[in-house]
């Protein structure tokens, strides 16, 4: 499978964000966005997604086979938002999330597991402490059946031990034939990784 960019731009508000946006990412393979505030990133995952729309280029999957015939089919979208139910319990809120993307390789005890909540399911999801609820967050990517995660800042509010644990499953997801595209401010740990920054002339 291979996701790939050609010459995108995009907008908010009527404004060009970015423009001439290129990249292609194989199975295993990351793209690390860096840049500074309001340089774009956002905006570009969020086009990546399929939540925006793009002014210019073409952003496709190929390779995606008849399960991940489009773009939007094939992403997990973790987003500055958890996308969880507060009310519902994490339980809860990761079932519906599995059901929505497809049965991922782990089970919800497995998942939580990975991620340091084991035991903790049974919680509303807004008992959760900031940290924890980023963490049950990462725990959708692992429930879902998609080969491609895109990531917004998604380390923000970890301690250090589970940004290392975070590294570690994007790693494996990786390793597994995944693809991450991910906006940071900070190292992910993601060695190999294809760079863009934003905020540059491109094209
Ligand atoms: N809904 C919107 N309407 C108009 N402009 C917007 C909207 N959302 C974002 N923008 C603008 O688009 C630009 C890019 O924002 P974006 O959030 O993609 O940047 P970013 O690189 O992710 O920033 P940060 O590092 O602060 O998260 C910014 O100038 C921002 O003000």
């Amino acid at each position: 499978m291979r996701l790939i960019a050609e010459n995108l731009s995009g907008e908010r508000g009527g404004e060009a964000v970015f423009a001439g946006i290129g990249f292609a990412i194989e199975d295993g393979q990351s793209l690390v966005v860096t840049g500074p505030n309001g340089s774009g990133k956002s905006t570009l995952l969020r086009v990546i997604a399929g939540l925006l729309p793009h002014l210019h280029g073409r952003i496709a999957i190929e390779g995606g086979g008849e399960d991940f015939p489009t773009v939007a089919s094939a992403c997990h979208y973790l987003g500055h938002q958890n996308a969880m139910k507060a009310a519902l319990t994490v339980d809860e809120n990761l079932a519906f999330w599995r059901r929505f993307s497809g049965d991922g390789r782990l089970s919800i005890a497995d998942a939580l597991e990975q991620v340091d909540l084991g035991g903790l399911g049974h919680l509303p999801f807004g008992y959760l402490s900031t940290g924890q609820k980023r963490r049950a967050a990462i725990a959708k990517l692992l429930v879902s059946h998609r080969p491609v995660w895109l990531l917004d800042e998604p380390t923000a509010g970890l301690d250090n031990a589970s940004e290392a644990r975070f590294t570690e499953l994007m790693k494996a997801h990786c390793a597994a034939g995944g693809i991450v595209a991910a906006a940071t401010h900070l190292p992910l740990g993601l060695g190999g990784a294809t760079a863009l920054e934003m905020g540059r002339a491109h094209g």
